[in-house]
């Protein structure tokens, strides 16, 4: 099959689709099977490239993963044992997730092999928080000159107390997968509190790990001895949701997301709202639609939770093309998450970048000369292109702008959309896009 898909846009995006679990979960669900003495049961698991990769990383620490379709998958960790250096780094640069396993690998192994990571190219992504909290509890972390590195933990691992300068999601996460077994209690402070992380800690907690959530970002968790396998049905994933709710406002559509739920989501439907979108929540899931009519210009920056995600702010870019007047929005979380507008740019769109902190508190990026602020006017007539996708969500919003542009464009690179939205192409043809393979 080629990497292209041809869009013939200018029609609105309108019927159903079901949403599924939450990339940022299941790949983090998945690594925590590692910890149980006993199989563990993940339903609602995407058919997503991520998923794949977590997979071959699992397998190759000999853990068996078996797809069990509508049950799930079943992880079976009984077999655990420790894989070669050079078969793991066949996985360098495939995702965020390789470094999730020190902490399961150094409890069960004493030793974790970590290839350089992946991950999409929106800024440099350093792992120093990673490091410095795995550290505090007492491993030992090699850089190999070969790239990756080896981490031991000679004398255990022990709770510690630990502040992240920044709200990190996976350092949160390395820390809650390393603390459940390590020996007493760790604190962590200043630490992310996104959907996906309470669903990990729900996780856990099925688990036998004992972990509570504080007042001011605080997580405090007391290590046990023995954790068992879970049975959990993932979150939905809300950047799936949020993106398909974009799509539809951008085409003037209407469609109905099964699977999408209020509460992870509230920050983003209060955007939508004040842009000029209608939503209806509903029992099993939510519609978004345009209701005709202009759509509004707004101010906006970017956020750990329950501020507006990173992840969803692409998306809704492309919808801000289509609203009347400026929109501002001031990216806070990646340095260089909007090199996808030189496409919209090319496409008719108008959005100019700036390395000032727009519309907002000053951020980390300020002084240190990051585009990371950007001012859309609209609306624009977007017109067809030939355009080569850059990243995960990038990549999707390229898509949207296609729909809603007039004529047909060729989308390249689509493969790197695979990695976050199942079966998007049976999607878009179920909500009535023409779309085609090139
Ligand atoms: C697989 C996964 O779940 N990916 C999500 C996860 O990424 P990920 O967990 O990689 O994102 P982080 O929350 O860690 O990154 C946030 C910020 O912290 C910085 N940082 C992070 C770690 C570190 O050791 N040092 C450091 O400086 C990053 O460069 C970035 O500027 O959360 C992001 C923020 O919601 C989402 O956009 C990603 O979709
Ligand atoms: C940035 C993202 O993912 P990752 O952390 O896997 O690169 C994303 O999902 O938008």
């Amino acid at each position: 099959m080629t990497d292209t898909l041809i869009v013939h846009g200018g029609s609105p995006l309108n019927g159903r689709i079901r949403l599924r679990g939450a990339k940022n979960f299941v790949s983090k669900a998945m690594v925590a099977s590692l910890l149980g003495h006993t199989p563990s049961r993940l339903r609602n698991v995407p058919a997503i490239r991520d998923v794949g990769v977590v997979t071959g990383l699992l397998e190759l620490h000999g853990v068996s993963v078996h797809d069990q379709g509508e049950d799930g998958l079943l992880l079976d960790p009984s077999e655990v044992e420790r894989a070669h250096s050079a078969d793991i780094d066949a996985h360098a640069g495939t995702s965020r997730i390789p470094i999730l396993l020190c902490g399961p690998l150094l409890h069960r192994l004493g030793e974790a092999f970590i290839p350089d990571l992946g991950g999409c190219r929106i800024g440099d992504r350093p792992i120093n928080y990673h490091l410095e909290s795995l550290r505090r509890f007492g491993a030992v972390v090699d850089k190999l000159p070969g790239g990756g590195i080896r981490i031991t933990a000679p004398d255990g691992l022990r709770g510690t107390k630990i502040e992240l300068e920044y709200p990190s999601v996976g350092a949160t996460e390395q820390v809650l997968l390393t603390a459940v077994r390590a020996e007493g209690v760790t604190e962590l402070k200043n630490s992310a509190i996104e959907p996906e992380i309470l669903d990990l800690i729900a996780v856990l907690q099925k688990m036998g790990a004992i972990i509570s959530v504080d007042t001011d970002r605080v997580i405090r968790i007391e290590g046990v001895d023995r954790l068992e396998g879970y049975d959990h049905y993932a979150l939905t994933d809300r950047i799936e949701a949020a993106s398909w709710a974009c799509a539809a406002l951008a085409t003037k559509g209407d469609v109905f997301l099964e699977g999408a739920t209020q509460p992870e989501m509230m920050t983003f439907l209060n955007v939508f709202r004040k842009v000029g979108g209608r939503f209806d929540v509903r029992q099993d899931g939510i519609r978004f639609w345009h209701p005709g009519g202009d759509l509004s210009s707004i101010v906006l920056e970017t956020d750990v939770h329950p501020g507006f995600m990173t992840d969803w702010q692409q998306p809704l870019v492309v919808a801000l093309t289509q609203a009347s007047g400026l929109s501002i929005v001031h990216e806070t979380v990646y340095e260089q998450r909007f090199g996808f507008t030189d496409a919209l740019r090319e496409m008719g769109a108008t959005i100019q970048v700036y390395r000032e902190c727009l519309g907002g508190a000053p951020c980390r990026f300020g002084q240190r000369n990051f585009l990371h602020s950007a001012v859309v006017s609209g609306p624009s007539k977007l017109h067809s292109a030939e355009i080569t996708v850059p990243d995960l969500r990038g990549g999707f919003s390229h898509l949207i702008a296609a729909l809603a542009a007039e004529g047909t464009s060729k989308v390249h690179g689509i493969g790197l959309i695979d990695r976050g939205y199942e079966h998007f192409g049976d999607k878009l043809a179920a909500l009535g896009a023409m779309v085609e393979r090139g």
